[in-house]
């Protein structure tokens, strides 16, 4: 077994808890928004989303690690993007034949702090409680208040802009070239299968950054425009509407995820806000409104859009609705070909279905 794995570690949460455990990943201190995810399969995908950026990530699931990585193929970008990783057991071991390393060297490759052997029921319990907060990991620092002035160093998640830190610098084509459609693609902080999603349905991109202007992008004659997900609050990237809203002023077909979805909620008016917990997971249950069918899905969002702002708008129509919470899942554009939706389509990991949407954006782009 690896050393660091039988090193002592520490969890401070903002409001003063301390949870004791073991070191995993690398030996060293970082902390973030602590967040927690249900997902019971799936977690190289959720540390490799960019959404995920300056966040700590529970895996409420009992065993992480099990079944090693696939680096290239199971990574939803270049990088591991999470603040941190606690889970309750953590395999020293892996077992599968596909594999071609272990979570432990994954980790500390990627430089980041993990501690297990936590009570994660109790500290999800804890957090559902109080509500959303930011976090410390360490396995070098073991003075309280030490880690407290460490802790009090992380900025909060509202208010921050993340996406531009995370997205290309560069912009980039993928597929083929003489698809029949070519789609823009806002990157906020996109994820690998949302644009394989694309591909595999004939349509050739290119991937701008976050800040990139309109004019730019419009000046390589897309058929129509993608809005990514991404990490931080919807509500400074004032860019990002700016943008948004010219597209929807072509007229050509604009479609939105997560992020994507809040950026376009704004163009139409509405407001976002931070919610006491998020949704992570992949299990969560929604109805789409236009068909009165239900899917299950895969989300991970921390913000959402105001459900009374889209009641009243003359601009937006509430498409799908969370069934655990009442939130808004989905919306469309009234007299626009432009639609979004709150939760993960893509899946990566998580149940397929709602990968339609991406059918249903084709078919406008027909
Ligand atoms: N996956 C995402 O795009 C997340 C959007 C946003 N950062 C949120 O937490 O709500």
């Amino acid at each position: 077994m690896k050393s660091t794995l039988s090193k002592p570690a520490v969890l401070l949460l903002q409001d003063g808890t301390i949870f004791q455990g073991k070191a995993l990943g690398k030996i060293g201190t970082h902390g973030g928004e602590i967040c927690f995810n249900t997902g019971m399969t799936g977690y190289q995908e959720i540390y490799t989303d960019p959404s995920y950026s300056g966040q700590v990530i529970i895996n409420t699931t009992s065993h992480i690690g099990n079944y090693g990585v696939m680096t290239a193929e199971e990574s939803e970008s270049s990088k591991v993007q999470i603040a941190g990783m606690v889970c309750n057991e953590f395999a020293p071991l892996h077992s599968r034949h596909t594999a071609d390393g272990s979570l432990q060297d994954f980790l500390e490759n990627a430089g980041v702090v993990g501690i297990s052997g936590i009570d994660t029921r109790a500290l999800v319990r804890h957090i559902r409680t109080k509500g959303v907060m930011n976090c410390l990991i360490s396995s070098e620092i073991f003075e309280i208040e030490d880690l407290k002035k460490e802790l009090n160093k992380i900025p909060s998640m509202e208010g921050l802009e993340l996406s531009s830190t995370v997205c290309t610098q560069e912009a980039y084509n993928l597929g083929e070239e003489n698809a029949e459609f070519k789609v823009a693609v806002l990157d906020l902080g996109v994820k690998k299968s949302i644009l394989t999603n694309f591909t595999d349905r004939n349509c050739y991109l290119k991937v701008f950054p976050a800040k990139t202007s309109f004019e730019e992008i419009n000046a390589w004659n897309p058929t129509g425009f993608f809005v990514s997900n991404g990490p931080g609050d919807p509500a400074v990237m004032p860019y990002a509407v700016e943008t948004v809203t010219q597209m929807l002023n072509s007229d050509k077909p604009v479609f939105g995820i997560c992020l994507g979805h809040q950026i376009l909620a704004q163009v139409c008016g509405l407001h976002t806000y931070k919610m006491h917990n998020g949704h992570r997971g992949l299990n969560h249950p929604v109805k789409n409104l236009i068909t009165g069918l239900s899917e299950i899905t895969s989300q991970n969002h921390g913000f959402a859009v105001k459900l009374e702002d889209i009641q009243v708008s003359d601009r937006a129509e509430l498409t799908h609705i969370n069934l655990n919470d009442n939130t808004v899942e989905g919306l469309r554009v009234k007299g626009k070909k432009a639609f979004s939706v709150q939760h993960h389509p893509e899946a990566a990991p998580g149940p397929h279905d709602s990968r339609y949407l991406f059918d249903q954006f084709v078919d406008l782009l027909k």
